[in-house]
Parts: structure tokens; sequence; C-alpha cells
């Protein structure tokens, strides 16, 4: 085979040289990729590249980028004290890549494995191009528990359906334990441009937005095991009723960050909450279910979100159910803006919405309530939510993000029915009953009494007064009727879906 100029062959290399290509998995623990190249030859060069145009709509967000350069920030010092050096290039990995393994003189090139669409593209131009220097390109699971072309139902079909799905993964072998994390590492001999992070400007100045983000996270491996530890220790046994509760700050665990960036494996996750559940109380909540087995199913939904993706690369984009295709969404700018800003006028939204835009996250049953709100009673599509989301959140993530929205507004393979509408109402008080979340993102209804909290529109004049809120003004008056909006969803669900199917 023929080398192209200045790549050394690999019969010159000696295998001594290999390239661990990072991307969404910024860790060193659990680290396939590394742990192998470690195996295969003496010296490692580790490389990041950033390409702020590769996935078009799907380029990472505001929060994303936030995120990523804290991580970054981490990961190149965890390197660095390891012995070796994190390189940082700008532009397109498939050009990047083989020309920076071949100038190493490489031998092999290892990344982690992914199931979003665009970077599977982009592992088959490389692939190529290392092929043609002679180079080995081999990928690694890294952030999913199983492999997930492996599971399948009996027939040998896709899973749709999250419970036979979930039920199949239990059933399987554990995943092997999490490997050690790599602590020595030798940069090959010779210097390799590297782009300093902060000319790369990941992070806001002008406006500066991310004080609520830093106050809230400690994005890095050590960040990530910092909370996964915490939380396994003080607050599983009780997340099987916790987990409901968005007042509850310790509710729920505060992974999905360093999941969605890979400083933690969900590997790593499984086999630490299995421990913590050994040592701990094993109660089980008000479900019948321990703590830790909902905290597995939750995993496991992490699993399917990417399961999903894998095997319907359009799902960002297109409905699960094609039959959606014939929803007339509505165009909505003034209750789209209403609903990003967190000024519909209803409470447990509002407070989601404010929350989502302070620290970038938003509780799991409020992501529920305010993508419902969007879908159901605005009647705006699904992808204007889901693109907001994930410029926003700091735990955007393609497969989980799309699943959910498509879950939610009923247009997935799995989802709730269209029909079922979550009034927003009902949902704060029962699952916001002392009003702690609303309050606490929603001050200007601090004093409002429980009984309006969460719905003021229909609070005594009296109430309002004595609260020090007047509607319209302090707080907006609801952007929809809640009963309208609820009529007009069902209403095109029967006549532009059901109808038509
Ligand atoms: C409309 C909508 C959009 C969403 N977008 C995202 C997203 O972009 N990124 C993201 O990570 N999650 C998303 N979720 C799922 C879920 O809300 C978050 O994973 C969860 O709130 C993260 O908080 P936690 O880490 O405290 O979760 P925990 O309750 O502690 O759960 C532990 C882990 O399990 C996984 N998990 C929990 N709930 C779900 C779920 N419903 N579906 C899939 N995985 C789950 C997450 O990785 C999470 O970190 C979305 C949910 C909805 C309804």
């Amino acid at each position: 085979m023929a080398h192209k100029p200045g790549a050394k062959a690999a019969s010159d290399r000696g295998d001594d040289t290999a390239l661990v290509w990072f991307r969404n998995d910024l860790r060193l623990a659990d680290h396939r990729p590394l742990t192998e190249a470690l195996q295969e030859a003496r010296h490692v060069l580790c490389v990041f590249v950033l390409d702020r145009k590769a996935g078009g709509a799907w380029a990472l967000g505001g929060a994303s980028l936030w995120w990523l350069h804290h991580s970054l920030a981490a990961l190149a010092e965890a390197i660095g004290k390891a012995g070796g050096t994190l390189i940082l290039r700008e532009g397109d990995a498939a050009k990047i890549i083989p020309a920076l393994a071949s100038e190493a003189g490489a031998a092999s090139v290892h990344c982690g494995r992914s199931h979003e669409p665009v970077l599977r593209e982009l592992d088959r131009r490389v692939e190529k191009a290392l092929a043609q220097h002679d180079i080995a390109f081999r990928s690694h699971r890294v952030s999913t528990l199983f492999e997930l072309d492996t599971i399948r139902t009996q027939t040998g079909k896709v899973y749709g359906v999250y419970t036979p799905f979930a039920r199949t993964c239990r059933g399987l072998p554990d995943p092997e334990p999490p490997l050690p994390p790599v602590k020595q590492l030798h940069a090959p001999d010779g210097k390799f441009a590297s782009d300093r992070l902060e000319d790369w400007h990941l992070l806001p100045t002008r406006p500066d937005w991310a004080g609520g983000l830093r106050d809230a996270w400690n994005p890095g491996e050590a960040g990530a095991h910092a909370r996964m530890q915490r939380f396994l220790a003080d607050h599983l046994d009780d997340y099987g009723d916790s987990r409901n509760i968005p007042g509850n700050e310790d509710g729920t665990s505060m992974l999905s960050p360093h999941l969605r960036w890979g400083e933690l494996s969900p590997v790593q996750v499984w086999h630490a909450a299995r421990e913590a559940n050994g040592q701990g109380r094993a109660r089980k909540g008000s479900t019948g279910r321990s703590g830790f087995d909902t905290f597995q199913g939750e995993i496991l939904w992490h699993e399917f979100a990417a399961y999903l993706l894998h095997h319907n690369p359009a799902m960002p984009d297109e409905p699960l159910r094609p039959a959606y295709n014939r929803l007339r969404w509505r165009h909505d700018p003034r209750g789209l803006q209403a609903w990003q800003r967190g000024q519909t006028g209803v409470p447990i939204v509002d407070a989601g919405m404010r929350q989502l835009w302070h620290i970038g996250w938003m509780h799991n049953r409020v992501r529920m309530i305010t993508a419902s709100l969007l879908t159901k009673h605005l009647l705006v599509s699904w992808q204007e939510g889901e693109a907001w989301f994930w410029d926003t959140l700091v735990d955007g993530d393609l497969a989980t993000n799309s699943a959910s929205w498509q879950w939610v507004a009923g247009t997935g393979t799995d989802s709730q029915p269209f029909f079922r509408i979550f009034n927003p109402v009902t949902q704060g008080r029962k699952f916001d009953p002392d009003g702690a979340y609303v309050r606490r993102w929603v001050p200007e209804l601090q004093r409002l009494g429980d009984r309006w909290l969460h719905e003021p529109w229909e609070a005594p004049e009296a109430e309002l007064e004595r609260a020090g809120i007047r509607l319209g003004d302090h707080y907006p008056r609801p952007v929809i009727s809640l009963t309208e909006g609820r009529d007009r969803a069902l209403a095109a669900f029967r006549n532009e879906v059901r109808a038509a199917s």
C-alpha cells in the first residue's frame, strides 16, 4: 500500500504509538480506548477535536459548550498529572485525526463508539482515511451498558417498547466491572501543535449568563465521582419516592450531565449503585420497589434512548410514528417565547423553565410537565421544545432528549398516548404540595398560600392582594386556558391523526 508523504510505515513505527481520540467520554477511568491503547503501545497521544459545525441543527448548544470547556480543562489536567498531554484541535475530525495519527507515527486510533448518527458517519470517514495510511481504527463501547446491536426480541426484532427491553437487559449478565483509572501515560516524542482551550471561547462573556451554572455544577471526572458517591451513600434508598418531588434537591442524583459527557460511564454507575445497595437498608418505596431497583430502571431508560437512536437515526427530527406527520402544529411565537422565558402564568411550568435557564438542568417530573404544556395545550411542535432544551441543558443528549420529547408528545413508539395530557395544576399539587419548588424559582408567588399557588388565576382578589400580586403585572395571567388548550389538542389528535390512521 502506498503511504502519504510524511507518514511512517507501520513497519517503521514498531507499533509503539497509539492515538486516543476523546469525544463524549471525558474520563480516565473505565475508558476502554485508553486502556487498550496502553496495552498495545508504549506511547499514547490523547486528542480532542472540536467541530462546531458538525451535527447541523444539533451542533452543541450554549450550555453544552460551557460544560465542555470545564470538562476539557479537568481532563487535560488529569492527563497531565498522569504524564501525558491532551492535544486540542478544531475542525473536521475526518481530516485532523488521520493527519495527526500519521504525524505521530501511530499504528492505531482508539475511540469510544457512539450511537449518534453524525459520529457514526464520521467514524466511517475516519476509518477510511486511516486505512490509506495503513493505520488501524478501533472503536470501543464507552457510553452504554451493553452492545446495542446484540439486544433483540426472541424473534430477532428490534425492541420498540421500554418494558420488555428493560426486562431483557435485567436478565443479561451484569456488564463487566469498570476498568481501573489510567494512572500513567507516556506521550510520543515530538511536539504536536495544540490549540489553547481559552482561545476556543466556549464560555459566555457578553453577557455572562453562566453564574447559576457555576454555582450548581462541578464538571469533570472528580466532580462526577463526588456527586455519585454522595447520592448513593445518602439518598439511594429513598429514591423510589423522592425522585418525583422537584422541591427535594437530593431526590435525584443529578448525574445526567456527567453521564452525557462521559465523565462517568453507565457501567460505573450500575456497579457503584449495586455495591451501595448491598450496604444500604434496601427499603421499599411506596411503589413496592427499592430505591436501587427504581434507579436501575432509570439507567435502563438512558440505555433505551441510546438503543432507539442507534436503530432510528432520524429520531431527533422525525416522529417515530409517521401518522404524526399529519398533525398541524401551531406556529405560536408568543406562546413559545412565554414558555422559554418561564412567563406562561402556569407556576410549575414557569418554575421549571426558570430552573432550566438558571442552572441548565430541570427536574424530570417538571420536564414532562413543561413539555406537555408546550406540545399539548399550546400545540407547538415537540421539535421546537427539543431545540430549546438542546440549547439550554447541560445534559443535552441527542438520544435521551429526542426520545423523551417524543415520549411526552405521544409521537414515539413507546410513549404515553397523545390523549393523556398532564394537568399542570394537579401535577403541581401532587408533586410540589408544599410549594417549595415553585416558591424557589418563582419568587413573585412566594407569599401566596398553598391553596392557590398552583393556580393563581383562580385565587380570590383578596388573597392575591395579601400576597402582593397583581396578575398581569407582577405575574402573568395564563398564556392559555388549560381547558381550551386541552380540548384543542384532543380535537387535533382526533381529526388529524386518528381519523386518518
Ligand atoms: C422532555 C424531556 C427531555 C429530556 N432531555 C434529556 C436530555 O437531554 N439529557 C438527559 O440526560 N436526560 C433528559 N431527560 C431525561 C431526564 O429528565 C433526565 O435524565 C433526568 O432528569 C436527569 O436527572 P438526574 O441525573 O438527577 O436523574 P436520576 O433520576 O438521578 O436518574 C439517573 C440517571 O438515569 C437517567 N435517566 C433518568 N431519567 C431518565 C429518563 N426519563 N429517560 C432517560 N434517562 C433517564 C439519566 O442518565 C440520569 O442521570 C429528558 C426528559 C424529558 C421529559
